[in-house]
């Protein structure tokens, strides 16, 4: 697919496709006087946005120079993360804090080239996180159990949407596509969901970031419990350190981008064991 490019003075500026290193995709050659010939994106799923979004990440020089430099704010930072899961309110919440922190961190994805995978739908925080994220051109999944797919329950929803069976299956699907997982304010759902790859992250069973977005303290109450819950013997200090917060969804990927998971389990799990039931017998019926 041929890049568009337009001519501004002496100054020609391409349009530039960045992997999720943050480096380029694809082949931008010179060709003859000087023209520039092809820029091919390397990620497919993106390419109608990429086509719409310009990222004046090379400016020409000369007929034989070109000079790639880091431009402005649309450039794609470098993630260690592909992915990440965003676990949060099916309502808004009463504070727009909590709304401008969906949206924030919808954008600072979309700047870090990483793409969403959520509980889809367009309803509460739900919506503006994955709006956002839509809307800068990255992926996003949404993942719904079959019951909850009806456009009055979700509002809609944009990117791709998995349906699957049940609430069971939604949250496995989630947590293995994603790379990591980020909680902002919610209710009961979004507790859950944070809780269950907490669990699972002490099980052994991933070794993903879990990261929690503390909005305006949204989650003090929550940490205090957690850190009371340590204090009584049951919760090790190595499991409270699972969760990173933060304040900003900046702060928060910085540190999950930092993240290196200390947590041990001594578990090992077969990921691909179908379930088994069996009777035990009992003790006096086993033949010595
Ligand atoms: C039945 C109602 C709403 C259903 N809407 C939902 N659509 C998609 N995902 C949902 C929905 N409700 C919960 N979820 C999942 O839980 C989290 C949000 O739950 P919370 O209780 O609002 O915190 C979210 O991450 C989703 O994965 C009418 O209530």
């Amino acid at each position: 697919m041929p890049a568009r490019f337009i001519r501004s003075g002496l100054r020609r500026s391409i349009a530039v496709h960045t992997n999720h290193e943050g480096s380029v995709n694809g082949d931008a050659r010179l060709e003859g006087g000087g023209g520039l010939v092809f820029v091919e994106p390397a990620r497919e799923r993106n390419r109608k946005h990429s086509e719409e979004r310009f990222h004046p990440l090379a400016v020409m020089k000369g007929d034989n120079d070109m000079e790639f430099m880091a431009a402005e704010a649309t450039v794609e930072k470098k993630s260690r993360f592909r992915r990440i899961c965003v676990f949060c309110g099916s309502q808004c919440g009463k504070k727009t804090s909590y709304q401008e922190a969906a949206i924030e961190l919808g954008k600072e994805l979309v700047n870090s080239g990483i793409d969403l995978v959520y509980g889809g739908g367009s309803i509460g925080l739900m919506g503006l996180v994955s709006h956002a994220v839509h809307d800068g051109g990255r992926h996003v999944l949404g993942v719904i159990p079959k019951s909850l797919m009806q456009k009055e329950l979700t509002g809609g929803t944009v990117g791709e949407v998995r349906a699957v069976s049940d609430m069971h299956e939604r949250k496995a699907e989630m947590a293995r596509q994603a790379d990591a997982f980020i909680a902002l304010p919610g209710g009961y759902g979004t507790l859950e969901e944070l809780l269950e790859v907490i669990t699972w992250a002490q099980l052994g069973i991933h070794k993903k970031p879990v990261g929690l977005l503390n909005v305006d303290g949204f989650y003090n109450s929550l940490l205090s419990f957690i850190d009371m819950a340590v204090e009584e013997g049951f919760i090790s200090q190595a499991a409270r350190h699972i969760i990173i917060s933060a304040h900003s969804a900046k702060e928060l990927m910085r540190k999950l981008e930092e993240y290196v998971p200390e947590y041990k389990s001594t578990v090992v799990w077969d990921t691909e064991q179908k379930p088994l039931s069996f009777v035990p017998e009992p003790e006096s019926s086993i033949a010595s």
